[in-house]
């Protein structure tokens, strides 16, 4: 892999979405500790769509958490378009995590008493910008809430308060959306819907996702599946079909 910068927010080289490279990630020490990830090296290209699937505890969450930098690995890097985020300061990866990763989680994690439009204009709002009213109205009709912008959560069934978060994410034009099972609290339906408008911002909009999920169905959205297995990168599978996905986990957890 080639050189990166080192601690320059300003200075990406877009070659690589996210690249890990060595990865690894230990909680607890001596007796307790838990080798969450052993050496996990990967590069996500822009505009793909990578699903990340493991029997449970192979350390899909720690993958994720690690590659937006939510968390700090224990070694080896992770460069996020570019930019080496272990050597950032705390400040530079709070401003990291805010203007260049969107986060969608399975509780949708939307602020109750607020609008969709105030959710979703949330980040840009911490980030001391000022929401670009057109813009806004782009991300939400582009995740087909244009008429609902003034409904608040409570008010909105949980696909639409899904795709409030995914808006609320794709608002800052970030280098790479972050998943961690979005359709884990949907219906089938519902889930699919989503799904689909994943692989809707990955074709027309250029927008790079990664998805953590338990579902091969889910995981057939993606270019590519990622396979953990006890901390480690065991598989790939690329324009993956469901079966082909549930027919790798059955021999992963057999
Ligand atoms: N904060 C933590 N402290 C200690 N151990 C942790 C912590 N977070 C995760 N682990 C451990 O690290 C390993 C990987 O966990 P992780 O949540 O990444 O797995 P996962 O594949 O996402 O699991 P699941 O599918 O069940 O959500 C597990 O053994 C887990 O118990």
């Amino acid at each position: 892999m080639g050189k990166r910068a080192t601690g320059v927010l300003e200075a990406p080289s877009a070659t690589t979405a996210v690249s890990l490279d060595g990865v690894t990630k230990v909680y607890g020490r001596g007796n307790e500790a838990v080798h969450a990830l052993r050496g996990v090296s990967v590069d996500i290209r822009p505009g793909s769509f990578t699903a990340v699937m493991g029997p449970s505890g192979s350390g899909k969450s720690t993958f994720l958490h690690c590659a937006a930098g939510l968390d700090r690995p224990t070694g080896g890097r992770v460069a996020l378009a570019g930019t080496d985020i272990a050597g950032l300061s705390e400040t530079k990866l709070t401003e990291l995590r805010r203007t260049r990763v969107g986060f969608v989680f399975q509780a949708f994690n939307l602020v109750p008493s607020l609008t969709a439009e105030q959710n979703v204009t949330l980040p840009l709002r911490l980030a001391g910008q000022r929401p670009d009213k057109r813009w806004v109205h782009e991300v939400m009709s582009r995740v087909g809430l244009g008429d609902r912008a003034k409904h608040r959560p409570g008010q909105l069934s949980g696909g639409q308060q899904q795709r409030v978060a995914i808006a609320r994410a794709l608002v800052t034009r970030p280098d790479v959306l972050f998943a961690d099972e979005p359709t884990g609290a949907l219906d089938t339906r519902t889930g699919r819907e989503v799904l689909a408008l994943l692989r809707e911002v990955v074709d027309q909009y250029g927008h790079t996702v990664v998805m953590v999920t338990h579902d091969p169905v889910a995981a057939s959205y993606a270019d590519r599946v990622l396979f953990l297995a006890d901390g480690t990168l065991v598989d790939t599978l690329e324009q993956p079909t469901a079966d082909a996905v549930a027919d790798r986990m059955i021999h992963m957890e057999g």
